[in-house]
């Protein structure tokens, strides 16, 4: 497997709480990888790390071959933080331009990709009604047509279905599966264990560490349990 996602030995504490330990994993090209793990596992702060925006005490991310933090490889990547970071005064569309123009999407181009993904979402009647009165779900589905506007090879999506209807979850699950079948490398965060099946790989993280990784078949056979969550329970991820 040609890795586009590399993260080596990597260990960061805040303060003299160490958060992640002793992180090593490897995503492929065309694959969905997720992170499961209860609340303050070290989810947020592992692919904050990757997108390169936050560094770690040792250890490293490389992104197709270039080490994290670098600028350049920042504009590969689609990241979507778990808290919306959009501008409420905006309208979505405004909201997109602002960020198509950081990326130097050209206007025709822009056009296209902002009416894209917006019909993605399912916001594309709303597209030019401030943020302020979006709900938390319209946000969340704004935020994940912002990480999907310059068509990333890498996305990394925290925590993205959280407040999304059922409908809706599947319907950006579907855009998932486009996006990984034409090549590109996904990291999804999550606490959904019927999400978790979803993915190709997953590693289940506890206390800093992954606690076991594979496919969630392997997960599941090697337990000897018939769901995610009780492999997950199986491998100690309860909370002690
Ligand atoms: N900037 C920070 N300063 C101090 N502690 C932090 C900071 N960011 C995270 N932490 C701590 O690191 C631990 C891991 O947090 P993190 O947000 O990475 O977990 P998570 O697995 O993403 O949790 P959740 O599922 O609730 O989002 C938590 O105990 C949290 O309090």
């Amino acid at each position: 497997m040609e890795a586009v996602i590399e993260v080596k030995g990597m260990a960061h504490s805040f303060g003299d709480e160490a958060v992640l330990k002793d992180i090593n994993m490897e995503i492929g090209r065309g694959e969905i990888y997720g992170l499961l793990g209860p609340s303050g596992a070290g989810k947020t702060t592992l692919v904050k790390m990757i997108v390169g925006i936050m560094e770690a005490d040792t250890g490293e991310a490389w992104v197709e071959g270039v080490k994290m933090p670098s600028l350049e490889q920042m504009r590969k990547v689609g990241y979507m933080a778990q808290s919306d970071a959009l501008y409420s005064e905006l309208s979505a569309r405004e909201n997109l331009e602002f960020f198509a123009s950081i990326y130097g999407l050209k206007s025709r181009k822009r056009k296209e990709r902002i009416e894209d993904v917006m019909r993605v979402v399912g916001l594309t009647e709303h597209m030019d009604k401030p943020v302020r009165n979006y709900s938390g779900g319209m946000k969340r589905r704004l935020s994940l047509a912002i990480a999907l506007l310059h068509e990333p090879d890498v996305l990394i999506l925290d925590e993205p279905t959280v407040g999304i209807d059922p409908v809706l979850r599947q319907s950006i699950w579907a855009e998932l599966y486009r996006w990984k079948d034409k090549g590109g490398s996904i990291i999804v965060t999550t606490h959904v264990m019927d999400e978790a099946d979803k993915c190709d790989r997953l590693a289940m993280l506890r206390d800093g560490y992954v606690i076991a990784s594979g496919t969630p078949i392997e997960l599941k056979q090697q337990a000897d349990v018939d769901s995610i969550e009780e492999a997950f329970l199986a491998y100690g991820g309860a909370r002690s």
